[in-house]
């Protein structure tokens, strides 16, 4: 299980992070979501351990990992620009973190891996031959055949659009499930954050305006900033839609 507990951020003098608690179990899809500005990002960095916390403390399986350096963590993350090597292929980019740990993943596991997410065809690509879902494919694999306690996403979904979006989510689903690995993700908007995960913690102005599962925040807003920002984007969305289909006989 991962714990924070009252982590406080602030940059010269400025305090971005204001007393951040909560937890999330082994295999739970937990969405970071709040407006631009409000924090995300560093809470992302200070978990993976790029950023070390003013204040508070984080705490993994009962271990304190608050100054434990990022490469002893043994979390991952994709960045937003999937930050690929352009001059390997598909595969090359996949097995490359294995170069120095090489029992970590077996080739059979590499191979089940790539499966999975539906790149057998692609594997010998380069990478500007990939569409922006095949390129986002390729970063997961890379990621997780290095089989991180915890995985991290930095808005996944927001270069992609459409059909290939819902089949990345559904590929984060399954992943999370069948590897029981904690998967934290960072967005900006509600629809994937409330589909994608089993809770949601909605950060606004550095503090906790809820923590709670899809059902519960749809169902109970805990304060006027969860209705009015985050509610109110779905409904008006969800009318547009009803309206569009109403009479249409589909
Ligand atoms: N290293 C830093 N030094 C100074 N200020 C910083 C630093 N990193 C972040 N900030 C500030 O902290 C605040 C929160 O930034 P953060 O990137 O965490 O927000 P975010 O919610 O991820 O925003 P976005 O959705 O736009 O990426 C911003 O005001 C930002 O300018």
């Amino acid at each position: 299980m991962l714990k924070l507990e009252n982590i406080t951020q602030s940059f010269e003098g400025r305090e971005v992070l204001r007393g951040i608690s909560f937890s999330a179990e082994k295999g739970e899809i937990v969405s970071i979501l709040g407006p631009s500005g409000c924090g995300k990002t560093t809470l992302l960095n200070i978990v993976l351990g790029l950023v070390r916390p003013t204040g508070g403390r984080l705490v993994y399986d009962g271990e304190d990992l608050t100054r434990v350096p990022m490469e002893r963590r043994g979390f991952n993350i994709v960045f937003q620009d999937y930050a690929l090597f352009p001059n390997l292929n598909a595969y090359e980019n996949i097995v490359y973190g294995l170069r120095n740990v090489k029992n970590r993943t077996t080739d059979a596991e590499v191979k089940d891996l790539v499966k999975l997410l539906g790149l057998e065809e692609h594997l010998q690509k380069k990478i500007d031959e990939l569409s922006g879902g095949q390129k986002q494919r390729v970063a997961l694999a890379r990621t997780l055949v290095m089989k991180p306690r915890l995985l991290l996403l930095d808005e996944p979904l927001s270069a992609l659009d459409g059909l290939i979006k819902e089949s990345i989510k559904a590929r984060i689903k399954t992943i999370a499930r069948q590897f029981q690995l904690t998967t934290l993700i960072v967005t900006h908007d509600p629809e994937e954050a409330l589909t994608l995960s089993d809770k949601v913690l909605i950060i606004n102005e550095g503090r906790i305006a809820q923590y709670a599962t899809p059902m519960e925040i749809v169902s109970a807003p805990a304060n006027d900033f969860v209705e009015h920002f985050i509610l109110s984007q779905l409904t008006i969305k969800r009318d547009n839609i009803y309206k569009l289909f109403e009479g249409s006989g589909r």
